[in-house]
């Protein structure tokens, strides 16, 4: 340890005398020096700042092996100045066997050791020994359990890293190949959000050029959960990576409203892709319904239904209508032509290319093309469908009466969007199609100035306002609405897949609906790799037991996870009849016998009176959620209000109960209504 940190005071040293030198002699040197120059002070700032951002566990492991070698593994690598290993990084291939090895397949390994530190201090070292045959007589072998001390431990606001501790078979996951899709499934509390993002960072440390480039996004349920698991990468130096939540997809919305469960499973079903096909098919609402031309002395009028033919006539052909904008000019000047034929007589000899490009220049026809057939953006076609009889229109055969009713409100008293909206603003902008960007005039093209002109539309181009990434990781996928699935699967059309999650968890009501969304959004992956993780680190077994109650009969009991960590404090299950007042009391206590976070659950209707109940409780450690945001996340106790209120919540309730229940990782107490 202390060698590390020594070469480490020199590593920051010669970043900042190297940052200093480059001011001074940014001038004169040659470009190449310039160039490894700045390579090597940005390689010293980055491992700088990945220490920075962590203080604990530098440095968490030591290998000895039978030949007398010993190295140490760290969360970073680093090398002395004759550029020999003085931490290994535990995602070099060399740090392998610290995860690897066992007593069966000991990989060379005679003692394998954990070392706890704090800043440059070691506070607790904890062996295995792997091969005692080979051991050498004088070697010690100290305490044990690293991995039950470490769970132990209270949490804070933030999921840490589990370099020092990861078992094998979340690191058979972890160290996965990269191509195709590996799927990562187990029960609550198995590792799956870690083993994800451990696998970001080491697939991001053995292909940093290929996957650096369009780099790598990870989604999660909701920002509370980004932000719970938003310090992990950055402790092992990775910041390459996108984390969004589901509401966050798009870069210039952040959405956080969460529907009723009713309207989100309606929202998030595959049946909206045509409604929203249909629904941008429709008229504008105050689009015009008739087109008057005065054209030498003679007045052309398209009718309604003469437009109404002409609009379908351009929706048959199948392009995004953004992009059919002059096909639509080009289609009403046509239909004026056919008009203005038909008034032909000795007098009036209209010919059709002056026709065409005297009133396609005019501003009046500019003005009614704008309204007839204007630009169309995602938000307010949505917007738009908040009139039910337009609605109504739109979702003929697909929506029922009810269904109707149900978006045509959330849509009318829409304050903020909400989640499951983002998905469809991104199907929107995909069917409609992006607008065409203006051309630049140069000085040396012809310019292009009447309508005849300009019939050559432009050929149907990809909409290319969405970032495409290289690997995409979905946490809690099990929750993933098909049309959720459709806008991350554009993501990731090229990309290679980690996909987490857990099916026992899941809230979304139709599985097989999502699970087709979810094979077309991954089709173009060639190979599928899948683990199962069996171990529930989290919760004590006194807890998970309480939690597995509330699915046994629901789901197989080989779906659930086996808890290890028994505490012998059982979970507290009380009757109230004076709710504020039983709440705040429960909290008080849980505060008091816990020393990290407490998370109080309720359902998300309620999450609002909740925290009223409990403002007068003081402390920063108080977390109050609703159902659905507490998805992923992990408190040290948790107070759950009302079980049954959870369960008849929504159609998949008693699944919420058991994601509710299986949060805490010390103490659980359980508020139901007394009779
Ligand atoms: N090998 C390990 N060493 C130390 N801690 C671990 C290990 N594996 C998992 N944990 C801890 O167990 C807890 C649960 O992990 P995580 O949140 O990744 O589980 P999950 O499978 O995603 O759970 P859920 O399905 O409930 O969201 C976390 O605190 C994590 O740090």
């Amino acid at each position: 340890m202390d060698r590390v940190y020594a070469r480490l005071g020199e590593l920051r040293s010669e970043a900042e005398a190297m940052r200093a030198k480059s001011y001074e002699h940014g001038q004169e040197a040659t470009p190449e020096a310039l160039y490894e120059r700045d390579v090597m002070v940005h390689h010293a700032n980055r491992t700088l700042q990945a220490l920075d951002a962590e203080a604990e566990g530098l440095v968490f492991g030591r290998l000895d092996f039978a030949d007398g070698d010993a190295v140490h593994v760290g969360r970073l690598g680093i090398r002395d100045p004759q550029f020999d290993n003085l931490l290994v990084d535990w995602r070099a291939p060399l740090a392998s066997a610290f995860y690897q090895a066992t007593p069966e397949e000991p990989r060379g390994v005679v003692r394998r050791r954990v070392i706890r530190s704090s800043r440059e201090t070691v506070v607790d070292i904890s062996d295995d020994l792997l091969d005692p045959e080979r051991a050498p007589e004088d070697m010690r072998v100290i305490g044990d359990g690293a991995l039950m001390a470490s769970l132990s431990r209270a949490r804070g606001d933030s999921m840490r890293n589990i370099v020092a501790t990861i078992q094998k078979e979340q690191d058979d996951a972890i160290r996965a190949p990269e191509g195709g899709v590996t799927e990562i499934t187990g029960g609550p509390g198995t590792g799956k959000t870690a083993v994800a993002l451990h696998r970001a960072a080491y697939l991001l440390y053995r292909d940093q050029r290929r996957l650096g480039g369009a780099g790598v996004l990870v989604v999660g349920p909701s920002p509370v959960f980004m932000s719970y698991i938003s310090r992990v990468l950055p402790s092992m130096g990775e910041h390459n990576v996108e984390l969004r939540a589901l509401g966050e997809v798009l870069d210039d919305l952040s959405a956080t409203g969460i529907d009723d469960p009713r309207t989100a499973e309606v929202k998030g079903s595959s049946r909206m892709v045509q409604v929203l096909r249909r629904a941008l098919r429709l008229p504008p609402p105050d689009a015009p319904d008739e087109l008057r031309m005065f054209y030498r002395g003679v007045v052309l009028k398209l009718q309604a239904d003469d437009l109404k033919r002409i609009r379908r006539r351009l929706h048959s052909k199948g392009a995004p209508p953004n992009r059919s904008r002059m096909r639509a000019a080009d289609a009403l000047l046509e239909a004026l032509w056919n008009k203005a034929k038909q008034f032909a007589d000795a007098d009036f000899k209209p010919d059709r290319e002056q026709l065409i490009t005297e009133i396609g220049e005019r501003i009046e026809f500019h003005r009614f093309l704008v309204t007839w057939w204007p630009p169309l953006y995602p938000m307010q076609v949505l917007r738009w469908l908040s009139d039910p009889s337009r609605l109504a229109r739109a979702a003929r055969r697909a929506l029922s009466a009810e269904e109707i009713g149900l978006l045509a409100k959330s849509w009318a008293e829409v304050e903020q969007w909400t989640v499951a909206d983002v998905a469809l603003i991104d199907e929107l902008r995909v069917l409609a199609g992006s607008l065409p960007k203006r051309r630049r005039a140069r000085a040396d093209s012809r310019e292009l100035t009447t309508w005849a002109d300009r019939t050559a539309e432009q050929p149907y181009q990809r909409p290319d306002n969405y970032d495409e990434y290289s690997h995409v990781v979905v946490d809690e996928s099990q929750d993933l609405s098909p049309m959720q699935w459709r806008m991350v699967g554009r993501r990731g059309r090229h990309a290679s897949w980690t996909i987490v999650g857990d099916p026992v968890q899941s809230s979304w009501p139709d599985p097989d609906e999502a699970a087709r969304a979810r094979q077309e959004a991954l089709s173009s992956a060639r190979t599928h790799r899948r683990f199962t993780l069996r171990t529930n680190y989290r919760n004590s077994a006194e807890i998970f037991e309480v939690a597995a109650d509330a699915v046994r009969g629901v789901v197989d009991a080989g779906d659930l996870p086996n808890a290890v960590r028994t505490t012998g404090i059982e979970p507290v299950v009380r009757e109230v009849r004076q709710w504020p007042e039983a709440a705040r009391t429960a909290a008080s206590e849980l505060l008091d016998a816990a020393e990290g976070t407490v998370g109080v659950i309720t359902t998300m209707a309620r999450r609002g009176e909740v925290r009223d109940w409990l403002s007068t409780v003081e402390s920063d450690r108080l977390r109050v959620v609703g159902s659905l945001e507490a998805k992923g996340m992990e408190y040290d106790a948790v107070l759950l209000i009302d079980p049954d209120e959870l369960i008849s919540e929504s159609s998949t309730g008693r699944r919420a109960l058991y994601v509710a229940l299986s949060r805490a990782t010390q103490l659980l107490t359980v508020l139901k209504p007394g009779s």
